[in-house]
């Protein structure tokens, strides 16, 4: 693959880097005013307005331009059509596979689509089971509580999604359980009967440490809990890629939910991993998640490139990340509810793109993945938009902000609605009335996209999401790299492993830097 930095598209781009970094946003509203209009898009019951970023017409058609040179379509077909497109892994990459409905024709072969709508209704009869109290404990005590052991891809998805949505969850309460800790793990316990409790073991792998030990920490919970020889085939449920390491965990690999090779983790709440989700709202409202991710799927597919959401918010992506070197995005969802929003996309945007070398393993030599951080408005505005409007970083911003909300919910949409709207219009317009002290002017200029849901339901945050795995799709094939591997995580499971032993107090401490060892010195010494 050609360097992003030796094409044509992207040599233009950058010849006029300086000028773009100064174009008044402000003025391009002044230009056009109908600039809104043509620069957001809207499908279905979700609006993304990039007007309010450093992007007129001409430059808009240059990314356009680059987008083709990249052959950001071509890729998307290949990953559609189930490409062999994670080369580093030899793996296609089909999450979007698992959201094509029931009965409709998708990208993928008839295998795939086939295995797929098998598992989904495996999962749905067995969520109707539970949810209705015909699949009880081992005690025949229906099941009111689900724990859901996870980390990562495991874990955000589902916790994102049935944050989102808890107003209308009407099946067993679900604890989410990640850390190694041990502290989610004991509220969950303590918040739970064992009878009445069914425990998810979720891990593509089913090696994660973390999830493996908070595993046998709830086994053994259940075991002293629920006088019956059946507990754990009753009251555990594996979902993994790998059913061979199921067995050695005591359990019968086939009651496991199945998950596959070429689902990455963190595009995986849409597989077996999002069973939880399921449980939670129920088999119907599970496929109005996945329905509206196939509809952005679809308009991925079909739009053209510059009315496609997907592509314009990784092209603003690149434009802010790449060509103006901002290396960070703040994203600030306004509702509590989409408090696990930043999260979930520090996954997905950085576990993703976080990389520095393309497919061919050649240096990459501009920068890629920003880092995202965020938290909801209007706490944030009381944290960290200070910075955000007067610091010496440009950050641009990702507001996310919905209209109705997801069931009747009491508090102050005008309120909240309102804050929203204007701080995307204050970092643009700044403040420097006459007679404010340079200390009291905002410089203004500073970019941000709305997104704007219709209402916060299963069908919109499906699309949401599905949104955003896009943007990462885009931004990784414009820049040349893998989107879809993960190496860079393995390094530092690795020298745990190799520092556990010397911790734990067995091994001489050879060979370490100074700080690392001591750290441990001071850890035991603090420990007793
Ligand atoms: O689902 P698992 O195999 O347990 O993996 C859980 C998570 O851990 C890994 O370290 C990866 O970086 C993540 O992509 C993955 O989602």
């Amino acid at each position: 693959m050609t360097p992003l930095n030796a094409t044509p598209e992207w040599q233009s781009l950058s010849a006029d880097r300086t000028a773009i970094e100064h174009q008044s946003i402000a003025g391009l509203f002044d230009q056009d005013p109908d600039r809104f209009a043509d620069f957001s898009i809207t499908l279905d019951g979700l609006l993304l307005d990039y007007s309010k970023q450093p992007m007129s017409r001409d430059v808009r058609e240059r990314l356009l331009a680059l987008a083709r040179a990249r052959d950001v379509e071509g890729q998307r077909d290949a990953m559609l059509t189930g490409g062999r497109i994670n080369r580093s892994e030899d793996r296609a990459v089909l999450h979007t596979a698992l959201r094509v409905p029931a009965g409709v024709p998708g990208w993928a072969d008839a295998s795939i689509t086939e295995d797929v709508a098998t598992t989904r209704s495996r999962m749905a009869g067995l969520a109707r089971a539970i949810r209705d109290g015909q699949r009880t404990g081992a005690t025949g005590k229906p099941i009111e509580h689900v724990i859901n052991i996870g980390i990562g891809g495991s874990d955000l998805g589902p916790r994102l999604v049935l944050e989102a949505l808890a107003p209308v969850a009407d099946g067993p309460d679900v604890h989410f359980v990640a850390n190694v800790d041990g502290v989610e793990l004991q509220q969950a316990m303590a918040a739970c009967d064992p009878e009445r409790t069914l425990v998810l073991v979720v891990s593509k792998s089913f090696g994660t440490v973390e999830t493996m030990t908070n595993a046998y920490e709830a086994m053994a919970w259940l075991r002293r809990g629920v006088p019956a020889d059946e507990v754990l085939a009753r009251q555990v449920l594996a979902i993994t890629a790998n059913l061979d390491r199921v067995q050695a965990l005591g359990l019968d690999p086939e009651l496991a939910l199945p998950m596959r090779d070429w689902v990455g983790g963190r595009y995986s709440l849409w597989s077996a991993v999002g069973f939880s989700i399921m449980l939670g709202i129920g088999p119907a409202a599970f496929e109005a998640l996945l329905e509206g991710a196939h509809g952005m799927d679809r308009h991925f597919a079909e739009a053209p490139l510059e009315a496609n959401m997907p592509v314009m918010l990784g092209l603003v992506s690149v434009l802010n990340a790449t060509l103006l070197e901002r290396r960070s995005q703040a994203v600030v969802p306004y509702t509590e509810r989409l408090g696990r929003l930043p999260a979930y996309l520090q996954q997905l945007l950085m576990e993703s793109n976080g990389k520095s070398v393309d497919t061919d393993g050649k240096a990459v030599d501009l920068p890629t993945a920003a880092a995202v951080w965020g938290q909801t408005g209007t706490p944030g505005q009381h944290a960290f938009f200070q910075a955000l409007h007067q610091g010496t970083d440009v950050v641009p911003v990702d507001f996310v902000g919905v209209a109705r909300p997801v069931a009747d919910e009491k508090g102050d949409p005008l309120e909240l609605t309102a804050n929203l709207f204007a701080q995307g219009q204050a970092l643009m317009e700044g403040r420097a009335d006459e007679g404010l002290s340079t200390m009291q002017r905002c410089p203004g200029n500073r970019p941000s996209n709305t997104l704007l849901l219709r209402r916060l339901d299963a069908r919109s945050l499906g699309a949401l999401i599905a949104l955003y795995e896009h943007r990462a799709f885009v931004e990784a094939a414009i820049w040349g790299i893998n989107a879809f591997d993960q190496f860079g995580v393995e390094l530092g499971k690795g020298l745990a492993d190799d520092l556990k032993p010397i911790i734990a107090g067995g091994l001489e401490p050879t060979g370490l830097d100074s700080s690392t060892a001591g750290l441990i010195a001071r850890y035991h010494d603090w420990r007793g």
